[in-house]
């Protein structure tokens, strides 16, 4: 069989499923043979994929997190586009199957699909009810704002709990997530959408007040920093804080290694800006198909992303992963299994998306540079918690080095 590597970022519980999707295919025909290879976090995946293009070691399919997605479309001569290697293939895709809130991200100004949509995610609230009870606390009723957030932790701190609350990915939720529930811009041009000429906005009230309350309750850990990309997990899971902010797809990891009585709810929201909570925006990952592979891999590839889209291969994805049924028919075959009636509060991701139709603010972002431009603004988040910057000195840092980022790369992607 011909072989086609698969260089993917999902690791534990996730690599699992990954696994088992790459197996299941490989069991349905004999002609190509999958090989899913574990390449680390997605910076590092990512990072290893375009060294590997460079030194044509690379594979066929790379898992590419969605802030890598502006880097990826401007590589265009490593690109196999997505919509041109399914029609090249002769394998039906229908980029209108897929929810408008992923397919948008992925998509060209001419309405092309660049990269295969896979694991789309969006951050979420999550409890332990286990430890609610303990306080006191309704176990069925999470925070619904962020000043509930504060009450409830110091309900949980009284009742011996050390901490209120962690959050996963800084960035993505505290300032990117939270700009879209807002409705409040992060960039002109439609954050970025609109052009790789954008210019961020994140130096704005909305994000310095967030900021200023999370620095303030760091003190006290009602809100304790847990670090970034995945790395909070441990607290929570831990007990050490009663509630988590973190993507859909965190359930995974959280139902096989926490032993406690598990909640959903929805991001907190600002009670005072008008309009909150608006919608969430996506996170997760797309498969980017690289050239430069012989032919046959990629007669394999479209197979393989057909197999992908079936809805009941989308449905068991989502089900078990946490992460969104990225087509209408993986949402309805699994709402038809009864599956969001046996396991409640699966479908918040789904119900945030879905909350009002998205604005300019709240479609999505899409900013060059944007991995190093997240480590920008987690590393000044970073400064502010730990005393050493104000919120607003530290957005205005942020925006000046994320915008010095930006006008790089559209230098070097005219
Ligand atoms: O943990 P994931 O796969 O849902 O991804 C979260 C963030 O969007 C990564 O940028």
């Amino acid at each position: 069989a011909t072989e086609i590597q698969w260089w993917h970022a999902m690791s534990g519980p996730l690599g699992e499923k990954l696994e088992k999707l790459a197996g299941d295919f490989n069991a349905t025909q004999g002609e190509y043979r999958i090989v899913p290879v574990f390449k680390g976090t997605y910076p590092e995946t990512m990072t290893g994929a375009i060294a590997a293009f460079r030194a044509k070691q690379h594979p066929a399919i790379v898992q590419v997190f969605e802030v890598g997605t502006a880097t990826m479309m401007a590589a265009k001569g490593a690109v196999y586009p997505t919509y041109k290697l399914m029609k090249d293939a002769g394998e039906p895709f229908d980029p209108s199957a897929y929810l408008p809130a992923v397919t948008g991200y992925y998509t060209d100004t001419a309405g092309n699909m660049l990269s295969f949509p896979f694991n789309s995610s969006t951050p979420i609230l999550y409890v332990n009810k286990d430890l609610f009870r303990k306080a006191g606390l309704d176990p069925d009723s999470p925070p619904k704002t962020w000043p509930d957030m504060a009450e409830a932790a110091k309900k949980l701190q009284a009742a011996g709990v050390p901490c209120g609350f962690t959050t996963q990915w800084p960035s993505w939720v505290n300032l990117e997530n939270l700009s879209a529930w807002h409705n409040v811009a992060i960039g002109t041009r439609e954050n970025g959408l609109g052009g790789f000429d954008a210019a961020l906005t994140i130096d704005n009230p909305l994000t310095a007040k967030h900021w200023a309350a999370l620095a303030e309750w760091q003190k006290t850990k009602i809100y304790d920093y847990g670090g970034r990309q995945a790395k909070a997990d441990p607290k929570f899971f831990s007990g050490e804080c009663a509630m988590s902010i973190g993507s859909s797809a965190a359930r995974a990891g959280i139902l096989a290694n926490a032993k406690f009585d598990l909640g959903y709810g929805m991001m907190p929201y600002w009670p005072e800006v008008k309009g909150a909570p608006q919608n969430a925006i996506i996170g997760g990952a797309t498969l980017w198909v690289l050239t430069g592979r012989p032919a046959a891999e990629y007669a394999g590839v479209a197979k393989f992303f057909t197999y992908l889209s079936r809805p009941e291969v989308q449905a068991w994805w989502h089900q078990n992963t946490g992460y969104l049924p990225i087509t209408k028919a993986a949402y309805e075959l699994s709402r038809a299994q009864g599956f969001y009636e046996k396991n409640p509060g699966t479908d918040v991701s789904i119900r945030q998306m879905t909350l009002n139709p998205p604005t300019p603010n709240s479609k999505g972002l899409r900013f060059g540079n944007f991995v190093q431009v997240r480590d920008v603004i987690e590393e000044e988040l970073e400064a502010t918690l730990a005393g050493q910057k104000t919120p607003e000195a530290a957005l205005s840092a942020a925006q000046t080095r994320g915008n010095a980022l930006l006008r790089a790369f559209e230098k070097a992607n005219p």
